[in-house]
């Protein structure tokens, strides 16, 4: 029984897994870059950034990210910043991390390397026991404790997905051991969840929407069809769960940065907002994997062309159904 996790990230999902994870272990250190986030967990016991109306459970504390004794104590460490910053916080954390339980809960793909944040974690530690955790889990609802799924991608380590099971546990979770596939849907259902964001910025109807969801969900599946050891994948909470949550629901940030790229009220700076739009940094990247496997991903590139300022979505959008597998 693991008695103290770290969480790297003190966001929306470092703070909800903390919570959830909290119920289960003996304490649970969260690593934030802010002082001001730290002291009010520590005062407060509230994330007051992101949820101030959240009570955190007294065994959560906070420590900033340059607390090496503090990181060295936990005997798993979850990993919950954005894609972007992965491998920069785990070559700086490496002492620390080798030889735990590591958990990656990020979504995204680094470019130019095409490597999902497992592979990232282990070119840095070398650590064999990694796992990603991915589904449909909106951090705001797994905060508040709702009932959400998700998939344990781990290899076939028995003692691996009974420890991370166990730290998951009020999850609804499922299984698999191509960890990298599990980690692709993640990838890829932000890139649709944007897609579908430009579709319904034009098009309000029911039958369009779900004639274009049908389109991105089917090209999905036959890059997955391509790449996954797992042929079960298409039905894990990973991957149709998670697409549709993030592609037809308007709390998600990829959906909505797709809407308003598609209306017009934003521009490619966006990126620099802050906020964290995992599919608009990835995009390229699947297409390039996509590619690598002679895959064409007409959908993914009709959001890269978009999202790069090529054309605009009301000219392009009639054009990427007539291509759509
Ligand atoms: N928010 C969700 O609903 C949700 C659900 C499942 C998975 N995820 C994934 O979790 C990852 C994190 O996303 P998020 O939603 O928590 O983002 P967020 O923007 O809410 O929080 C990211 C946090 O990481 C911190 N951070 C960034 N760089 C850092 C660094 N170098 N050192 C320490 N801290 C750093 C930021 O300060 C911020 O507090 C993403 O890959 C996302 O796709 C998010
Ligand atoms: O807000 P999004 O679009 O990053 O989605 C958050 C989670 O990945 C949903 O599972």
């Amino acid at each position: 029984m693991i008695s103290k996790v770290g969480v790297i990230g003190a966001g929306s999902m470092g703070t909800a897994v903390a919570q959830s994870i909290s119920r289960r272990v003996g304490e649970v250190i969260v690593f934030g870059r802010r002082q001001e986030i730290v002291d009010s967990i520590n005062t407060d016991n509230c994330n007051k950034r992101y949820f101030p109306g959240l009570r955190l459970n007294p065994n959560i504390h906070a420590r900033l990210m340059g607390d090496r004794q503090g990181l060295a104590d936990c005997e798993a460490v979850i990993i919950a910043v954005p894609s972007s910053e992965v491998r920069f916080i785990v070559n700086a954390t490496h002492d620390e991390l080798t030889g735990k339980f590591l958990v990656t809960v990020a979504k995204g793909l680094e470019y130019p390397s095409l490597k999902t944040m497992s592979e990232i974690i282990r070119d840095e530690t070398g650590n064999p026991d990694i796992a990603c955790f991915s589904g449909p889990t909106f951090a705001d609802e797994v905060a508040y404790g709702h009932i959400a799924g998700a998939t344990i991608g781990a290899g076939g380590d028995p003692s691996l997905r009974a420890t991370i099971s166990n730290l998951f546990g009020e999850f609804i979770l499922d299984f698999s051991d191509d960890i990298r596939a599990v980690e692709l849907c993640g990838v890829l259902k932000n890139v649709y969840a944007i897609g579908t964001g430009m579709w319904d910025s034009v098009y309000g109807n029911h039958n369009e929407h779900y004639t274009f969801l049908n389109m991105c969900y089917k090209e999905m599946c036959i890059f997955l069809r391509a790449i996954s050891r797992d042929k079960g994948i298409f039905t894990k909470f990973c991957c149709f769960g998670d697409f549709n949550l993030t592609a037809n629901v308007d709390k998600s940030r990829n959906r909505t940065l797709g809407l308003m790229v598609g209306k017009k009220i934003v521009k490619t700076p966006y990126l620099e907002s802050g906020v964290t739009f995992e599919g608009s940094r990835s995009v390229k990247g699947i297409i390039e994997l996509a590619e690598n496997h002679s895959i064409d991903m007409p959908i993914a590139r009709f959001v890269y062309d978009v999202l790069s300022g090529n054309n605009n979505v009301r000219e392009s959008v009639d054009g990427v159904i007539r291509k759509a597998p």
